[in-house]
Protein backbone atom coordinates (compact mmCIF):
# COMPACT_ATOMS: atom_id res chain seq x y z
CA UNK A 1 0.00 0.00 0.00
CA UNK A 2 1.31 3.31 -0.82
CA UNK A 3 2.28 5.80 2.06
CA UNK A 4 1.11 9.54 1.13
CA UNK A 5 3.07 12.56 3.05
CA UNK A 6 0.84 15.18 3.73
CA UNK A 7 1.78 18.31 5.25
CA UNK A 8 -0.94 19.51 7.46
CA UNK A 9 -0.95 22.85 9.47
CA UNK A 10 -3.31 24.19 12.22
CA UNK A 11 -3.92 27.85 12.44
CA UNK A 12 -6.09 29.87 14.72
CA UNK A 13 -6.45 32.23 17.50
CA UNK A 14 -4.39 31.79 20.72
CA UNK A 15 -6.47 29.28 23.29
CA UNK A 16 -8.95 28.03 20.49
CA UNK A 17 -7.36 24.08 21.40
CA UNK A 18 -5.51 23.29 18.26
CA UNK A 19 -2.54 21.81 20.07
CA UNK A 20 -5.57 19.88 21.95
CA UNK A 21 -7.36 18.49 18.83
CA UNK A 22 -3.78 17.28 17.75
CA UNK A 23 -2.80 15.46 21.09
CA UNK A 24 -6.44 14.21 20.82
CA UNK A 25 -6.11 13.11 17.11
CA UNK A 26 -2.23 11.44 17.86
CA UNK A 27 -2.15 10.35 21.11
CA UNK A 28 -5.99 10.65 22.25
CA UNK A 29 -5.30 12.31 25.21
CA UNK A 30 -6.67 15.49 26.63
CA UNK A 31 -4.90 18.11 29.13
CA UNK A 32 -6.59 20.52 30.95
CA UNK A 33 -3.17 22.26 31.72
CA UNK A 34 -1.75 22.56 28.13
CA UNK A 35 0.91 25.02 27.97
CA UNK A 36 0.80 27.66 24.77
CA UNK A 37 2.96 26.30 21.97
CA UNK A 38 6.18 28.61 21.21
CA UNK A 39 6.82 28.36 17.54
CA UNK A 40 5.05 25.22 16.68
CA UNK A 41 5.48 21.35 17.36
CA UNK A 42 5.28 18.70 14.96
CA UNK A 43 3.59 15.32 15.42
CA UNK A 44 2.46 12.86 12.95
CA UNK A 45 0.02 10.15 12.37
CA UNK A 46 -1.14 7.38 9.77
CA UNK A 47 -4.66 6.65 8.57
CA UNK A 48 -5.72 4.17 6.09
CA UNK A 49 -7.67 5.96 2.84
CA UNK A 50 -9.26 3.74 0.36
CA UNK A 51 -5.68 2.22 -1.17
CA UNK A 52 -3.10 4.58 0.28
CA UNK A 53 -2.02 5.38 3.91
CA UNK A 54 -1.91 8.53 4.76
CA UNK A 55 0.95 9.66 6.69
CA UNK A 56 -0.27 13.45 8.28
CA UNK A 57 2.99 15.62 8.86
CA UNK A 58 1.23 18.22 11.20
CA UNK A 59 2.33 21.28 12.24
CA UNK A 60 0.62 22.67 15.27
CA UNK A 61 1.69 26.58 15.31
CA UNK A 62 1.19 29.32 17.95
CA UNK A 63 -1.98 31.29 17.84
CA UNK A 64 0.00 34.57 19.72
CA UNK A 65 0.28 37.14 17.60
CA UNK A 66 3.49 37.65 18.29
CA UNK A 67 4.12 34.48 16.30
CA UNK A 68 2.23 35.25 13.42
CA UNK A 69 5.39 35.86 11.09
CA UNK A 70 6.31 32.13 11.69
CA UNK A 71 3.03 30.86 9.94
CA UNK A 72 4.16 31.29 6.00
CA UNK A 73 6.56 28.33 6.82
CA UNK A 74 4.17 26.23 7.83
CA UNK A 75 1.39 26.45 5.69
CA UNK A 76 3.99 26.87 2.70
CA UNK A 77 3.52 23.15 1.09
CA UNK A 78 0.54 22.54 3.27
CA UNK A 79 -1.54 19.60 1.05
CA UNK A 80 -4.14 21.02 3.98
CA UNK A 81 -4.90 23.58 6.75
CA UNK A 82 -6.92 23.16 9.42
CA UNK A 83 -8.43 26.29 10.79
CA UNK A 84 -9.78 26.35 14.33
CA UNK A 85 -12.00 28.86 16.39
CA UNK A 86 -13.43 28.35 19.79
CA UNK A 87 -17.15 28.52 19.29
CA UNK A 88 -17.36 30.21 22.59
CA UNK A 89 -15.61 33.05 21.47
CA UNK A 90 -17.23 35.18 18.57
CA UNK A 91 -13.27 36.89 18.18
CA UNK A 92 -11.74 33.68 17.46
CA UNK A 93 -14.26 33.59 14.10
CA UNK A 94 -13.13 36.41 13.02
CA UNK A 95 -9.18 36.07 13.19
CA UNK A 96 -9.72 32.90 11.50
CA UNK A 97 -11.56 34.59 8.38
CA UNK A 98 -8.02 36.54 8.68
CA UNK A 99 -6.39 33.29 8.27
CA UNK A 100 -8.84 32.29 5.23
CA UNK A 101 -7.81 35.41 3.63
CA UNK A 102 -4.20 34.99 4.14
CA UNK A 103 -4.31 31.54 2.91
CA UNK A 104 -5.92 32.55 -0.02
CA UNK A 105 -3.02 35.42 -0.80
CA UNK A 106 -0.13 33.57 0.08
CA UNK A 107 -0.95 29.82 0.49
CA UNK A 108 -0.99 27.10 -2.24
CA UNK A 109 -3.21 27.45 -4.54
CA UNK A 110 -4.39 23.97 -4.19
CA UNK A 111 -4.83 23.31 -0.36
CA UNK A 112 -7.70 22.09 1.28
CA UNK A 113 -9.00 24.18 4.05
CA UNK A 114 -10.82 22.77 6.67
CA UNK A 115 -12.52 24.88 9.79
CA UNK A 116 -12.99 23.40 13.15
CA UNK A 117 -15.04 24.78 15.53
CA UNK A 118 -13.63 23.44 18.90
CA UNK A 119 -14.81 23.02 22.06
CA UNK A 120 -17.97 22.09 20.82
CA UNK A 121 -18.58 20.55 24.92
CA UNK A 122 -19.43 23.97 25.69
CA UNK A 123 -22.67 24.85 23.49
CA UNK A 124 -24.06 26.19 26.73
CA UNK A 125 -22.13 29.18 26.14
CA UNK A 126 -21.59 29.68 22.30
CA UNK A 127 -21.07 32.91 20.88
CA UNK A 128 -20.65 31.30 17.25
CA UNK A 129 -23.70 29.70 15.90
CA UNK A 130 -23.31 27.02 13.48
CA UNK A 131 -25.53 27.73 10.59
CA UNK A 132 -23.05 31.07 10.28
CA UNK A 133 -20.08 29.08 10.50
CA UNK A 134 -21.46 26.59 8.21
CA UNK A 135 -22.32 29.10 5.67
CA UNK A 136 -18.87 30.59 5.69
CA UNK A 137 -17.44 27.47 4.72
CA UNK A 138 -19.85 26.44 2.39
CA UNK A 139 -18.74 30.18 0.85
CA UNK A 140 -15.09 29.56 0.35
CA UNK A 141 -15.66 25.90 -0.29
CA UNK A 142 -14.18 24.69 2.99
CA UNK A 143 -14.77 21.82 5.26
CA UNK A 144 -16.72 22.50 7.92
CA UNK A 145 -16.91 20.52 10.95
CA UNK A 146 -17.30 21.33 14.82
CA UNK A 147 -14.79 19.55 17.68
CA UNK A 148 -14.44 18.73 21.07
CA UNK A 149 -10.81 17.44 21.71
CA UNK A 150 -11.89 17.68 25.76
CA UNK A 151 -14.51 14.74 24.89
CA UNK A 152 -12.85 13.38 21.57
CA UNK A 153 -15.75 14.46 19.54
CA UNK A 154 -15.25 14.33 15.68
CA UNK A 155 -11.54 14.38 15.97
CA UNK A 156 -10.82 11.47 14.02
CA UNK A 157 -13.58 12.65 11.44
CA UNK A 158 -12.13 16.13 10.58
CA UNK A 159 -8.85 14.62 9.58
CA UNK A 160 -11.19 11.88 7.53
CA UNK A 161 -12.67 15.00 6.06
CA UNK A 162 -9.75 16.14 4.99
CA UNK A 163 -8.13 12.81 3.65
CA UNK A 164 -11.28 12.54 1.36
CA UNK A 165 -10.37 15.31 -0.20
CA UNK A 166 -7.05 14.72 -1.51
CA UNK A 167 -7.13 13.33 -5.00
CA UNK A 168 -6.02 9.07 -4.92
CA UNK A 169 -2.42 9.02 -6.49
CA UNK A 170 -2.41 8.31 -10.76
CA UNK A 171 -1.95 4.35 -10.45
CA UNK A 172 1.42 5.25 -12.54
CA UNK A 173 2.52 6.48 -9.64
CA UNK A 174 2.43 3.88 -7.41
CA UNK A 175 4.61 2.11 -9.18
CA UNK A 176 7.19 4.74 -9.57
CA UNK A 177 7.55 4.47 -5.73
CA UNK A 178 6.54 2.72 -2.10
CA UNK A 179 6.24 6.43 -0.86
CA UNK A 180 5.34 9.67 -2.54
CA UNK A 181 5.74 13.13 -0.83
CA UNK A 182 3.32 15.32 -1.14
CA UNK A 183 4.68 18.19 0.55
CA UNK A 184 8.36 18.78 2.63
CA UNK A 185 7.88 20.15 6.10
CA UNK A 186 10.05 23.37 7.19
CA UNK A 187 13.45 23.16 8.62
CA UNK A 188 13.57 24.85 11.98
CA UNK A 189 10.63 24.68 14.88
CA UNK A 190 10.55 24.73 18.65
CA UNK A 191 8.46 22.41 20.05
CA UNK A 192 5.88 21.50 22.92
CA UNK A 193 5.21 18.09 23.90
CA UNK A 194 1.87 17.55 24.47
N1 LIG B 1 -13.81 22.70 27.17
C1 LIG B 1 -12.84 22.52 26.26
N2 LIG B 1 -11.62 23.05 26.46
C2 LIG B 1 -10.68 22.84 25.51
C3 LIG B 1 -10.91 22.09 24.34
N3 LIG B 1 -9.78 22.08 23.60
C4 LIG B 1 -8.87 22.79 24.28
N4 LIG B 1 -9.41 23.25 25.44
C5 LIG B 1 -8.72 24.07 26.44
O1 LIG B 1 -8.42 25.34 25.86
C6 LIG B 1 -7.17 25.82 26.35
C7 LIG B 1 -6.23 26.12 25.19
O2 LIG B 1 -5.92 24.92 24.50
P1 LIG B 1 -4.64 24.76 23.54
O3 LIG B 1 -4.76 23.44 22.88
O4 LIG B 1 -3.37 25.07 24.25
O5 LIG B 1 -4.92 25.95 22.51
P2 LIG B 1 -4.02 26.42 21.27
O6 LIG B 1 -4.94 26.87 20.21
O7 LIG B 1 -3.05 25.35 20.89
O8 LIG B 1 -3.24 27.67 21.87
P3 LIG B 1 -1.80 28.29 21.38
O9 LIG B 1 -0.80 27.20 21.52
O10 LIG B 1 -1.54 29.47 22.27
O11 LIG B 1 -1.99 28.72 19.95
C8 LIG B 1 -6.62 24.74 27.31
O12 LIG B 1 -6.98 25.09 28.62
C9 LIG B 1 -7.37 23.49 26.88
O13 LIG B 1 -7.50 22.56 27.92
C10 LIG B 1 -12.22 21.51 24.17
O14 LIG B 1 -12.53 20.83 23.18
N5 LIG B 1 -13.14 21.77 25.16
Amino acid sequence: MAIRELKVCLLGDTGVGKSSVVCRFVQDHFDHNISPTIGASFLTKTVPCGKELHKFLIWDTAGQERFHSLAPMYYRGSAAAVIVYDITKMDTFQTLKKWVKELKEHGPEDIVVAIAGNKSDLSDIREVPVKEAKEYAESISAIFIETSARNAVNIEELFQKISRQIPPLDPQEYEKTDAFKLTRPPPTSSKRCC
